[in-house]
């Protein structure tokens, strides 16, 4: 390991992050009530441009007057290269109440993009006194945001987050689909007749994933699209899970539960790790850094990687 230790991302439940335009505001209860972690409410592309206006001005009125309870609630704005960014930034900041956790800032291409919006946040919160610092999440979606990738999460301290956007993702590679994440049709191995699927979305997402653990922010998959597919939903999820993502947007609230299902440590899962933590402590007591544990060989590592699901078992149980 390097001198610099790998920093922890933010202790909080990051399985499902339910979106919702801003310009259906008949949903923002089904939101605050559903099982997700992450609220986001969305100014940019679930709305249209001449509804942009409305649906600021009444996803502030709902940040105060909707009972979010425990969920991280977040606001996506509009991208940078758009009129309407900074005004979202500006409203929201000086007329939502503190309740507001994060923004997300969607399409970023490079830490600059990231240090604009902070230069602007941090003038708004020392100019009205606001307390609490708000946090960042950013979505991955173009090809120069993969590219940029890590210099993107090392950005700002306020960043939380990071997410693969697969609909962006695909159009700004110029990638042969139209589906929103998910196995492809055309993206496959053939052999003696057979085809093998593979999965486009792996190497995007692994780059993700590196970057997060290096600088501590929490990578998560993003939407897919066919919300009548929940095996399909499952299927990438898990894959997602297996790679090292926390959790997974839900933008139908049928996938919502499949989320948190697949990003939720099982109970033997748990029961295994804390088993895998005593071995190792009993280990230690005779001097050992390795032993065995059901036939197969545990050591340090397995001791960092019992305590990550450990820790995720403590936070759903605090809920
Ligand atoms: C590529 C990207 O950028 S993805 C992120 C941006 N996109 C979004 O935010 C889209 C979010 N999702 C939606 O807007 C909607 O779910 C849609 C348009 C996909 C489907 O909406 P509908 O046609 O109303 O869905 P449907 O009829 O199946 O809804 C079933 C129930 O769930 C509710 N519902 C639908 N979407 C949501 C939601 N996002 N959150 C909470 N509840 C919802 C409906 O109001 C309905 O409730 P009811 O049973 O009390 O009447
Ligand atoms: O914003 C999300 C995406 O997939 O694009
Ligand atoms: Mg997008």
């Amino acid at each position: 390991m390097s001198f610099r230790l790998q920093p922890l991302p933010p202790a909080r439940l990051n399985r499902c992050q339910l979106f919702g335009p801003g310009s259906r505001t008949a949903l923002f209860e089904k939101m605050a009530r559903s099982e997700a972690d992450v609220i986001n409410i969305d100014l940019e592309d679930s709305v249209a441009p001449d509804d942009k206006e409305a649906a600021r001005r009444q996803t502030i009125q709902a940040i105060g007057d909707v009972d979010w309870g425990d969920k991280t609630l977040s606001v996506r704005i509009n991208g940078l290269d758009t009129p309407f960014w900074y005004r979202d930034v500006v409203d929201l900041l000086e007329q939502a109440g503190e309740r507001l956790d994060q923004i997300m800032i969607p399409k970023v291409g490079n830490a600059a993009d990231i240090y604009a919006v902070d230069a602007l946040v941090t003038a708004i919160e020392r100019a009205r006194g606001r307390e609490k610092a708000i946090g960042f999440e950013v979505i991955i979606e173009s090809a120069a945001g993969i590219c940029h990738v890590e210099e993107i999460a090392a950005a700002s301290p306020r960043l939380q987050a990071m997410s693969l956007g697969a609909a962006d993702f695909a159009a700004s590679m110029g990638m042969a689909t139209t589906g929103i994440g998910g196995t492809q049709e055309d993206y496959y191995m053939y052999r003696q007749g057979q085809k093998y699927w593979s999965d486009p979305w792996h190497w995007a997402q692994a780059n993700i994933v590196a970057a997060c653990r290096t600088h501590g922010l929490l990578p998560v998959d993003g939407p897919f699209g066919d919300f009548s597919d929940a095996e399909g939903f499952l299927a990438q999820a898990r894959r997602s899970a297996t790679l090292g993502m926390v959790g997974k947007w839900a933008i139908h609230p049928s996938q919502v539960a499949l989320a948190n299902q697949v990003f939720s440590p099982s109970e033997s899962a748990v029961t295994e790790a804390r088993e895998i933590l005593a071995a190792m402590e009993e280990a230690k007591r005779s001097g050992a850094g390795a032993t065995v544990y059901k036939g197969r060989l545990v050591d340090i590592a397995s001791i960092k990687q019992a305590e990550v699901i450990v820790r995720q078992a403590e936070m759903i149980q605090k809920r």
